[in-house]
């Protein structure tokens, strides 16, 4: 059986990231996209080169030209810009906007048939565009977000209760910015739920209102250490989690930014829920049910979701 073609759009830092992880894994052969002529072709040279030693039979392809992706079972998108520091996600709607126009059209004439993986800030209104610029069916493009926030959850629990972070469980919903929704009650170590652990004198409620604080912020944490761009590793990580989920139908219960339409009292739109992922792309959303602050919290990051997909109308008409 020839092997899963992994189209990956945007070869910046956590393109290049994805296209090791990918190779590494085995997850398939590798396209690797940009449009900054060189890049793509060097990095998908230079990781095919530490194949002899790491072992991997892959291959990888670095391009300019859309009819490479052609056939790809996965496109995962990182092409646009990422923020700087005193920048909010929200700052790069414009920018990658106009690049999500690009991207969509390229995967549409070349890949319709994949299964699409936005990572593109600011990521909720990005997918949702990327969708409508594609036009391939909702339960096949999805954002990443929830993924990597839950996972940046996970590590500051780990450290602060000194436990194995395989033990922790975490889902961080809504949209993939200020107002995302740490969901401290459906999080747990060993099975025990945080409230609980805060009951039985483990931790305070102070430590867990600073770690959801700093879940919220983890992004943002990162470009101030950086000053040049954005995280890369643990978002590339989260995509390739998703990607594998499709590849091979693990029905794996992930946090992603998927249309949602009727679950969790809303009306066709994307955003960060709990969702299964397997070869039939998001083959469910889970209609996770949320106490009285869970949902004024959920809710205030919906209209900011809502908020960012009008501008994008406003600025590209034929989405209106
Ligand atoms: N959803 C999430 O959780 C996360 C999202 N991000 C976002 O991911 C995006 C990429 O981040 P990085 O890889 O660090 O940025 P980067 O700047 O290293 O790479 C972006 C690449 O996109 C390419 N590009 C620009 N326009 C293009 C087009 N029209 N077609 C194809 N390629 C194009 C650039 O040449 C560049 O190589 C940013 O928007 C960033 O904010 C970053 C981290 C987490
Ligand atoms: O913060 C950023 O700009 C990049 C991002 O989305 C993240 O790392 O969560």
């Amino acid at each position: 059986m020839a092997r899963p073609k992994i189209a990956l759009i945007g070869a910046g830092q956590i393109g290049g990231t994805l296209a090791h992880l990918a190779a590494i894994k085995e997850l398939g052969d590798v396209v690797l996209f940009d449009i900054t002529d060189g890049v793509p072709q060097g990095k998908a040279l230079d990781i095919a080169e530490s194949g002899p030693v790491e072992g991997f039979d892959v291959s990888l392809k670095g391009t300019g030209d859309y009819a490479d992706i052609a056939g790809a079972d996965v496109c995962i998108v990182t092409a646009g810009v990422p923020r700087k520091p005193g920048m909010s996600r929200d700052d790069l709607l414009g920018i990658n906007l106009k690049v999500m126009k690009a991207v969509g059209e390229g995967i549409r004439d070349n890949a319709p048939d994949a299964f699409v993986i936005c990572i593109t800030n600011p990521l909720d209104a990005m997918v949702w565009a990327l969708r409508e610029f594609s036009g391939l069916p909702h339960e096949k493009v999805v954002g990443m977000a929830g993924v990597l926030d839950s996972a940046r959850f996970r590590h500051f629990l780990a450290e602060e209760f000194n436990v194995s972070m395989r033990d922790v469980t975490a889902f961080v919903l809504g949209g993939h910015g200020d107002t995302m929704v740490p969901l401290v009650r459906y999080s747990t170590v060993g099975g025990i739920p945080l409230p609980d652990l805060v009951d039985m004198g483990w931790t305070s409620q102070e430590s867990m209102d600073a770690i959801v604080q700093r879940t919220r912020d983890g992004g943002a944490e990162i470009v101030g250490l950086l000053k040049t761009g954005s995280a890369f590793y643990a978002p590339a990580t989260s995509a390739i989690e998703m990607a594998e989920a499709y590849l091979k139908d693990q029905k794996r219960l992930l946090p992603a930014a998927a249309y949602v339409d009727g679950a969790l009292g809303l009306n066709g739109m994307y955003v960060g829920v709990p969702t299964i992922i397997g070869a039939g792309g998001i083959e469910r959303i889970v209609d996770i049910k949320l106490n009285r602050d869970e949902q004024a919290m959920f809710d205030k990051s919906v209209e900011a979701v809502n908020g960012l997909v009008e501008a994008c109308k406003g600025i590209d008409s034929t989405l209106a």
